[in-house]
């Protein structure tokens, strides 16, 4: 699905912060990414949606050479790739029902208002579908931006730091739903710094561990 052969980034005119990464995101698995702050992270979840390309090595995405796709490409990429960034933007001006809809308002597609009762009702935000995101806590935006994430229905879903604001109970609350994504067919990618929340969702599902260290990707060992 994704899958990287010595791939190196680095910023422009900056020197290599990643390299020599060889990973990859196997279908239906469920995967960690850990290092400390500052290793890449954000920048390696960055490259599996295309936001940021490889400067060197090679790097696919369903097949397709990711320094040769195209707008139409990138735009179908997109869709089978969720992502739920570090810290969610939403339209303030909007309910959360309409910015949980709107990846499908933006491709011009009809919105099945039962499917988003139900995707509301999934995420636990029901009460919440007429409220205006300023007024949602930590917890309800993440698990809002999850529900977007969805919407499309994608193959992958990426979270990054998706618990970092969060107390220990809306965190694994959080990762219940990311477990039962993952449960239900679609690959799974978190990063987090976070040893606890990685060791109590391995106590619930098989997760792959891959750890940045010295700007190298590793798999991390059994001890975790
Ligand atoms: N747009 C950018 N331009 C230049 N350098 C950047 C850019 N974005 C990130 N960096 C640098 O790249 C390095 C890795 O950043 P990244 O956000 O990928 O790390 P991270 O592991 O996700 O960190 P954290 O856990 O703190 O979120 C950092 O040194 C950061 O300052």
């Amino acid at each position: 699905m994704i899958e990287m052969r010595d791939v190196g980034f680095g910023y422009h005119g900056q020197d290599e912060l990643l390299s020599g990464m060889t990973l990859t995101l196997q279908p239906g698995m469920f995967h960690f990414l850990t290092g400390p702050s500052g290793s890449g992270k954000t920048t390696l979840l960055r490259l599996c949606f295309a936001d940021l390309l490889p400067s060197s090595g090679q790097m696919t995405a369903f097949g397709q050479d990711m320094r040769a796709l195209s707008r139409d490409d990138i735009a179908d990429l997109r869709r089978r790739v969720g992502v739920v960034h570090q810290d969610p933007q939403f339209l303030d001006h909007l309910p959360v029902a309409e910015n949980v809809a709107l990846p499908l308002t933006i491709a011009g597609e009809a919105v099945d208002m039962e499917a988003l009762r139900d995707l509301l009702g999934w995420v636990q935000l029901t009460h919440h579908a007429r409220a205006l995101p300023p007024s949602l806590s930590g917890g309800e935006r993440q698990r809002a931006a999850l529900a977007r994430a969805v919407i499309l229905s994608p193959d992958l879903v990426l979270a990054d730091e998706p618990t970092g604001n969060l107390d220990w109970e809306m965190s694994m609350r959080l990762m219940q739903l990311l477990i039962e994504l993952n449960k239900s067919g679609k690959t799974v990618l978190v990063a987090t710094h976070d040893l606890n929340l990685i060791r109590a969702t391995k106590a619930q599902v098989t997760a792959r561990v891959l750890r940045i260290t010295g700007g190298s990707l590793h798999l991390a060992g059994a001890d975790l």
